[in-house]
């Protein structure tokens, strides 16, 4: 994957691209959703599974991608500080991929075989030798796969595609699926009553045992005691057979005939094709209304049950120490009504003690239990995550558009990939399950004090009025981000197409959250903010506010000095708390407030910076400065021991880091507290990247010896053109200022998934800096840790200060949370 031309920027290994350029909407440009052409992607695919249903053909497949991080000197001066090895690690050739899902009506067999060649999936014997050296060379290709199908097709598979079918047995698919969503996807389990949705976090060591019920053409229902361990209960791969299963638990009927007058249907023919159809195939019409048949089975079934006052000893005793039921299978598909009828049985026959959950990837367990080429899914190393991206990735882009259908949540409106010639235009309902992101460096950030309480969102977006407004505010800033997008690149017609399709992508996003707001999982205001940077990326958009930054960088560099001959001239206590009113103004510089954005047109950078200071009035809204003062200064004569290691999470270009947390951290090493500089991963917004942070960092230092020793003694320096008038060899003595990166790309940020080497940095830290309104307010601003803690941001925007603070715009926070 080629860089964008012309641009240095860092690309996080965690956070594979796309290869973008050139990328051209296809077709009539007024379509409501063109297709993007991306000629030069290379879909570096590993492997797929497949599940071969009666109904439906699911397949995943996993792409990598090499690492593209440069190994720079500030990383490797960084890894021997910080004492991080890649030695305990277990360490893939491979720093990151995803995970896709697509499905296909059975009986289009031929456009799934035209999707597997078009995308090469059935050679990945090259690249699955990675991760598994026992795996057949291409000559001899095998594709795992499960479900009837897989001995259906596999004449047609060798044919077509020259490869075999390695059947897999499917009750030990469903279940490995169903262990790893269970374990390693946040937010893949939710109850649904009365319409409400919820999402449910379960321990990993209390999920077993659990019931899976998989809903497809057929039932099946399993008692899974662990991984690779489960029973079979009741359910046949016949569909007719396992509505009885099911019948016979949840009513009195004696007979699967009684059970079909019961449902008052009076069509057995169609009941008939059902069980008929998974190893015969049918076509798809009658399936389609076997689906809406089987729902009023369910619903007649579940209603008789409410009257049925008799115990089903069969069913109380194979709850017995069940926890959860789980649903899975493509019958659900995100029907409110079905699964509201589920959770309503559930709840009845077990008297409110057994709870009926829903998955996400409800139909994919199976194919994601086969065994995909890539890390264990099974056996995930706790420093292997996967997230969920909601984008379009793919050799063709299509901005999306939502599709669910009235009366459906999740995963509504379904579609497949069509294939025509040699392109591929992309799955619309693929926006309603993510793609998987295999992010192996990501890690919970040590220091937080209980990370299973620990929710990154402050404003909790169920609020219907809450989402509303910030869907507003968002929709109103989409026109100048596209402009400023668009410059950033050149301003060139390539560049306009991607800023329209790029709008078009988030609007369609947007539009889908409002009407489904757990669509894609959880969702938080800084989930919205990055989708907004993803999708950003996602169209090639590398770095909008290139410019912005450079310009404020420089303004603020220009004064610099100046600034730090002002602070040296103070006490040290006015100069302490002159350092956090400092920082605190200078927050003022943000690309993402709309009222600041228009404040910027009354004067240059610096009158702005000067104008925001002189109006700090104390008492800030909220003011803990003086329990800070005293932590840091002492009272009296008792001098305070200093921190050990500070980290200071720093936000935007410009004045904000640059006369605002820069004299703070160098007023920290003053006092021998060691200091790291924590910032983005990637470009979001205005904010500094951890790979923008050096070079600035150096050009400070050229005013300053003890930003200068500090910097050279955290490997900061090495390339840096530093003015050595006085040699500091041998003046080892400074304590180290360094920069590590957070492993995101957002304005916010989720400290339960942060790099490994902010990890690393974290385990001697015992003060944290929290600055800026995405990282200490809108994110974080709850969130307690296991050392003091220091919240500063200006709120710059009217109704969070209502609802936060109980204040007004450009008030400001200083929180301070000592361990104590
Ligand atoms: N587009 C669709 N085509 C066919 N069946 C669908 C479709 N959407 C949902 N379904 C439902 O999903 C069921 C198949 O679920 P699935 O889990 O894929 O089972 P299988 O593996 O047996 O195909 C069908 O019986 C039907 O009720
Ligand atoms: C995107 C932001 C969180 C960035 O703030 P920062 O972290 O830079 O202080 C903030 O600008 C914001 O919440 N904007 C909301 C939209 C608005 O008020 O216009
Ligand atoms: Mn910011």
């Amino acid at each position: 994957m080629a860089p964008v031309t012309g641009n240095s920027i860092h690309r996080s290994g965690s956070r594979p691209q796309l290869d973008l350029s050139k990328a051209a909407i296809q077709g009539n440009f007024e379509e409501r959703d063109p297709t993007i052409l991306l000629p030069n992607q290379s879909d570096d695919l590993s492997h797929l599974a497949l599940d071969i249903g009666g109904s439906l053909i699911k397949l995943v497949y996993f792409s990598r991608h090499e690492d593209q991080s440069i190994d720079d000197k500030r990383k490797k001066t960084l890894k021997e500080r910080l004492g991080i090895s890649n030695g305990n690690r277990r360490s893939y050739p491979i720093l990151g991929g995803r995970l896709h899902f697509v499905k296909f009506e059975a009986h289009k067999i031929n456009e799934c075989l035209d999707f597997i060649y078009s995308k090469q999936l059935h050679r990945g014997g090259m690249d699955a030798r990675i991760w598994n050296p026992d795996a057949p060379t291409n000559e001899n290709s095998v594709i795992k796969a499960t479900g009837g199908g897989a001995y259906k097709f596999a004449d047609l598979f060798k044919e077509r595609l020259g490869v075999s079918l390695d059947k897999e047995d499917e009750m030990n698919c469903l279940v490995s699926g169903a262990n790893f969503l269970l374990k390693a996807i946040r937010h893949e389990a939710f109850t649904h009553m009365e319409g409400h949705k919820e999402f449910v976090q379960i321990d990993q060591n209390e999920l077993f045992p659990y019931l899976l019920v998989n809903i497809g053409s057929g039932v099946n229902m399993i008692k899974v005691d662990g991984d690779g361990k489960f029973q079979r209960i009741s359910g046949t791969n016949v569909g007719g057979g396992t509505y009885w299963g099911l019948g016979k638990l949840l009513t009195k009927c004696k007979s699967f005939d009684e059970l079909l007058e019961l449902s008052q249907l009076g069509d057995n023919s169609t009941i008939d094709m059902l069980v008929g159809d998974i190893y015969g195939g049918m076509d798809y019409s009658k399936i389609g209304l076997s689906a809406s048949t089987m729902l009023q089975v369910l619903g007649k079934l579940f209603q008789k049950t409410r009257s049925s006052r008799t115990t089903i000893s069969y069913l109380n005793a194979l709850r017995f120490g069940l926890k959860r039921i789980f649903f899975g299978g493509f019958f659900i598909r995100g029907h409110a009504y079905t699964m509201d009828t589920i959770s309503f049985a559930v709840q009845f026959w077990s008297k409110g003690d057994a709870q009926a959950m829903f998955l996400r990837h409800e139909g994919f367990l199976g194919a994601l239990g086969g065994k995909i080429h890539g890390p264990p899914l099974g056996d995930l190393n706790e420093k292997i995550s996967w997230m969920e991206k909601f984008v379009r990735k793919g050799t063709e882009i299509t901005a999306p558009v939502p599709m669910a259908p009235p009366g459906t949540t999740g995963l509504g409106g379904f579609e497949v990939p069509s294939s025509k010639g040699g392109t591929l235009r992309s799955d619309a309902s693929a926006l309603n399950i993510g793609v998987l992101h295999l992010v192996p460096t990501l890690e919970v950030f040590p220091l937080l004090a209980d990370p299973k309480m620990y929710e990154p969102n402050t404003i909790d977006l169920s609020d219907h009025g809450e989402l509303e407004y910030w869907f507003t505010v968002l929709s109103e800033h989409l026109p100048d981000l596209v402009d400023k997008a668009v410059a950033s690149e050149g301003g060139t017609d390539d560049a306009k197409r991607r800023g329209d399709a790029f709008a078009r992508a988030f609007s369609a996003h947007l539009a889908r959250l409002m009407e489904e707001p757990a669509a894609y999982g959880k969702l938080g205001l800084a989930n919205l903010l990055e989708l907004r940077e993803e999708c950003l990326r996602e169209f090639q958009f590398v770095d909008a506010y290139r410019s912005i930054k450079q310009r404020e960088n420089e303004a603020s560099l220009a004064v610099f000095a100046d600034l730090l001959m002002e602070l040296d001239s103070m006490t040290e206590e006015t100069r302490l708390l002159t350092l956090i009113e400092g920082v605190l103004a200078a927050n003022i510089f943000d690309w993402g407030s709309r009222a600041c954005v228009d404040l910027y047109h009354k004067g240059t950078i610096i009158e702005i910076y000067r104008m925001s200071r002189n109006k700090m009035q104390r008492p800030w809204r909220v003011d803990d400065f003086d329990v800070f003062k005293e932590r840091m200064l002492g009272s009296g004569d008792k001098k305070p021991r200093p921190h050990k290691r500070a980290l200071l999470f720093v936000d935007n270009a410009g004045a904000d880091v640059i006369l605002g947390m820069l004299p703070l951290a160098r007023e920290l090493l003053r006092r021998g507290t060691e200091v790291v500089l924590v910032a983005n991963s990637l470009p979001a917004l205005n904010d500094l990247t951890a790979m923008e942070l050096p070079e600035i960092v150096a050009e400070a230092a050229k005013h300053c010896d003890i930003l200068r020793r500090a910097a050279e003694a955290g490997g900061l320096l090495v390339d840096a053109m530093v003015s050595t008038l006085d040699d500091c060899k041998g003046n080892s003595s400074s304590v180290p200022l360094m920069v590590v990166e957070n492993g995101c790309g957002s304005p916010c940020i989720d400290l339960r998934q942060v790099s490994s080497e902010l990890a690393a940095a974290a385990k001697e830290a015992d003060l944290i800096i929290l600055e800026g309104m995405g990282r200490a307010l809108h994110t974080n601003f709850n969130a307690r840790f296991k050392c003091d803690a220091l919240k500063l941001a200006m709120v710059k925007n009217q109704r969070l200060a209502e609802k936060l603070i109980k204040g007004n715009i450009y008030d400001c926070v200083c929180r301070y949370e000592p361990l104590s």
